[in-house]
Order: structure tokens, then C-alpha cells, then sequence
């Protein structure tokens, strides 16, 4: 990483100082980092003679870097700050290959690359599944990670639903008028490091971020697919998470198996609608997760009955579907007398949350802001952020995973 040059005489002025202690506090908006941390600042030259102009050199980590502007801006802002209205200049210039390397791997370590999500590592990645499509699954993976960052929790989603991809249109990233947090709603590639974009405060990866215009079918088969969730959770820079959540394809096919294998140590919240026959496929998805050594940590159910304006109950899917799975899932046999006076949270896999019918949940989806942000008072999102704290404050463990058996 390049040292902020020192003046020749050796001697570092006041005004050098204070500009780069006010420096340390820039933020690159994508890596989340002080930018003299990332070797940004080549350059930082100023006497104690106020007449003379500072000189600071920028260097932005790629042409056209989409964070450009706002970096230009703080660091302008931090040196107006740090020496008033004294003359300075700013040069601004792209880091050298050698520099970009140096810069990535004191981000990620300089030894073989492997998936930073092992079970030595911190972050908690919690895999959302369910057995059939359209039940809801993103729009809660979606208000789960925006909660929880809300709540101050540093989150990433991967977006694994190769064919049904909607968390960056879910999380505000599609559309004209997208911005994304850091400037960007696409992933900035670093070499071979992808820098995801940010969204509500978290940072998303999706593979509809990879297809161009007119090929949004993605056709691929297992190996294919393989290869690219293992590239995304190896090649995605998101820093230090504390959760990771990511939305699989509806189903137990070949993701849901790929991520068994790459990251052993995921925990699993299945969603499913009150309808029994959704409730048997989900079911079904929750023991697969368990048979390649995934915990199952909950139950959520969406589209449950709703309120009606004339206070009528409207349960458009039934009743009942979360608790069936949850019960099915913690192994009780729900004809025993005893099952009916179990309380959800005594089973081993609690039912999280029952999240109504919601229109405005629907509305605020549609709109790129989880209801969770857009609504809190919304019924659903009340019950999606109950979901969101019980999960986060958790704690992990081996109950209820099966050990030692692995897909080959
Ligand atoms: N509680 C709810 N109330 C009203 N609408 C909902 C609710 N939950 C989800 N929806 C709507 O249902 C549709 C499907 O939701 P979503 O895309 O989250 O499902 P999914 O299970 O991820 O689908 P896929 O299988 O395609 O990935 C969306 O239009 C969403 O807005």
C-alpha cells in the first residue's frame, strides 16, 4: 500500500497532518474503507505557509470507478475542512495494476483464495429456502437482510435464484431512477475481485447483474450454476459480514445441493404459504437442507390471513401451513393429542413469523423498498422484523443439523 509521501526535510507540517487525519475519515462508499487505509492518497504535500497551495493526489482504483464522484467530493469536503480557506490542489489519477493487487490483498490475504464463509468465520449465513416458486421467499429474504442492517448489522445477500432472480429489483437496484447506496447498482470488477452493489445499507450480488440486456433466461445446467455460486461467494468482495442470507431457487435441486456443499455451515429458514401443498413441498426442502448437514433454524409463513378493512378475516391460502412445517420439521407427529398444546416456540424449529396478506407489502416490493423501510407499522412488516431479530440474536449450534453426511 503506498505511504502518503513526507516532506523531503523529513519534518511533517501541521497542515500535512491535518489534512490526512481528516483523510482517514473518507470513506470509499463501495469497500466501505478509509481511503488512505485502501492506498487511495499517493500524495499529501503542504508547507506551513498559507499562501502556498496544498497538493493532494487521488487515485481511484479503476477508470470510470462509479464511485468517482462522491469520493472526489469527500475528499474535497475533508481538505476544505482541515485547512479552511487555504489554495489547494487536487490531482486525481487511476492506481497501477501493482497497486490494485497490493490494495486487494490486504482486503482479502495474499495466500490462495478460498469462500470466506468456513466455519471458522464470523459471519452467519443464513440460506432461504422454500419448495415451491412464488410463495414468497425473496420478498422475505429481501425485509430480513434490510432489517437487520437497519438494526445495525453489517449483511450481504447472495442472490442464488438463477432462474427466478428478483432481489435486485426487490432491494431498489433496477430502473431508472436507481442509484444504489454507493452510486452504482451494478457490481465494479476489481481484476478478479467483484465489488458488489450496496442497497437499504446492505450489499447484494445477483446474477441478473451479470446478464446483458434481451438474455435475461438463464439456461444453464448444474456444473454451470456450480461454478458460479462458488464465484460469487469467492470472488465477491463484502468485507466483514456479520450476516450473509441467501435466497435459493425454489426446490432441492442442484443450488440448494452446490451450497450444501460450499458452505456446510449455513443455517436455513424455510418459507412457505399456509396452503398444505405448499407446506408439503417445504416440508420436503427443510430435510434436504438437514441431509447435507444444514440447520434448519425456523419456519416462516407469508401470505397468512390478513385483516380485511371490515376487520373480516381474509385467508385467501388457508391456515395453518408455517405451524405443520415447524412441527413436522422439529419431528412431532402432529395426530398426538400432545402436539395441540405445544407453543410454537418450545418446538425445536419455531414457527418465526406469520406475515399477512399485504398490499402495501406488495406495493413497496414493487417499488424497490422493503416494507420493512417503507411501512414498519404494516402488520407485515412487523412480523418480517420480529422474524429478522429472532434469527439475528440467535444463537449457533449443532442442534438440529445432521453431521457427517456430505453430497459428492
Ligand atoms: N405477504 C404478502 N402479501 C402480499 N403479496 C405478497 C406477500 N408475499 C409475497 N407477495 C407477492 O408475491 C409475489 C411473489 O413473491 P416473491 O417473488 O417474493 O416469491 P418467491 O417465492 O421468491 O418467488 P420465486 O419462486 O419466483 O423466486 C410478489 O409479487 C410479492 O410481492
Amino acid at each position: 500500500m503506498t505511504e502518503p509521501s513526507t516532506r523531503p526535510d523529513g519534518a511533517d507540517s501541521s497542515a500535512r497532518a491535518s489534512i490526512l487525519r481528516a483523510l482517514d475519515e473518507v470513506i470509499d462508499p463501495e469497500i466501505r474503507r478509509p481511503v488512505t487505509e485502501l492506498g487511495m492518497i499517493e500524495r499529501v504535500d503542504a508547507s506551513d505557509s498559507p499562501d502556498e497551495p496544498a497538493v493532494v493526489e487521488l487515485r481511484l482504483t479503476i477508470v470510470g470507478c462509479p464511485a468517482a464522484s462522491r469520493i472526489e467530493a469527500d475528499v474535497r469536503r475533508a481538505i476544505e475542512h482541515a485547512i479552511g480557506e487555504r489554495p489547494y490542489r487536487l490531482d486525481l489519477g487511476v492506481m497501477t495494476p501493482a497497486q490494485r493487487a497490493a490494495m486487494r490483498d490486504s482486503l482479502r490475504g495474499s495466500g490462495p483464495r478460498e469462500i470466506p464463509f468456513g466455519p471458522d468465520s464470523l459471519t452467519r449465513v443464513v440460506a432461504v429456502s422454500s419448495g415451491k416458486g412464488g410463495v414468497g421467499k425473496s420478498t422475505v429474504t429481501a425485509n430480513l437482510a434490510a432489517s437487520m442492517s437497519a438494526d445495525g448489522l453489517a449483511v450481504g445477500i447472495v442472490d442464488a435464484d438463477v432462474h427466478g432472480y428478483s432481489i435486485p429489483a426487490l432491494m431498489g437496484l433496477t430502473g431508472p431512477d436507481a442509484v444504489g447506496d454507493a452510486g452504482t447498482t451494478v457490481p465494479t470488477r476489481l481484476d478478479d475481485m467483484i465489488l458488489p452493489p450496496i442497497a437499504h445499507g446492505v450489499k447484494v450480488i445477483s446474477i441478473g447483474m451479470f446478464l446483458g440486456e434481451g438474455d435475461g433466461v438463464v439456461a444453464w445446467r448444474g456444473p454451470m450454476l456450480h461454478r458460479t455460486i462458488e464465484q460469487f461467494l469467492r470472488d465477491v468482495y463484502f468485507g466483514d459480514l456479520d450476516v450473509l442470507l441467501v435466497d435459493l431457487p425454489p426446490g432441492t435441486g442442484d443450488i440448494a445441493i452446490s451450497l450444501g456443499q460450499l458452505l456446510p455451515g449455513a443455517e436455513v429458514v424455510v418459507v412457505t404459504t399456509p396452503q398444505p401443498s405448499a407446506a408439503d413441498v417445504a416440508v420436503r426442502s427443510g430435510l434436504v437442507a438437514r441431509k447435507i448437514g444444514q440447520r434448519v433454524i425456523g419456519v416462516i409463513e407469508t401470505m397468512s390471513p390478513a385483516e380485511g378493512p371490515d376487520g373480516a378475516r381474509l385467508a385467501v391460502f388457508g391456515e395453518g401451513g408455517g405451524r405443520h412445517v415447524a412441527a413436522r420439521l422439529s419431528g412431532e407427529d402432529e395426530s398426538a393429542p400432545a402436539s395441540a398444546s405445544t407453543s410454537v416456540s418450545d418446538l425445536e424449529v419455531p414457527l418465526l413469523a406469520e406475515v399477512p396478506l399485504s398490499i402495501p407489502l406488495r406495493e413497496a416490493g414493487d417499488a424497490g423498498r422493503p416494507i420493512v423501510l417503507n411501512d414498519p407499522a404494516d402488520p407485515a412488516a412487523v412480523a418480517l422484523r420480529a422474524a429478522a431479530r429472532a434469527i439475528a440474536s440467535r444463537p449457533r449450534g449443532l442442534s438440529g443439523r445432521s453431521v457427517g453426511f456430505r453430497v459428492r
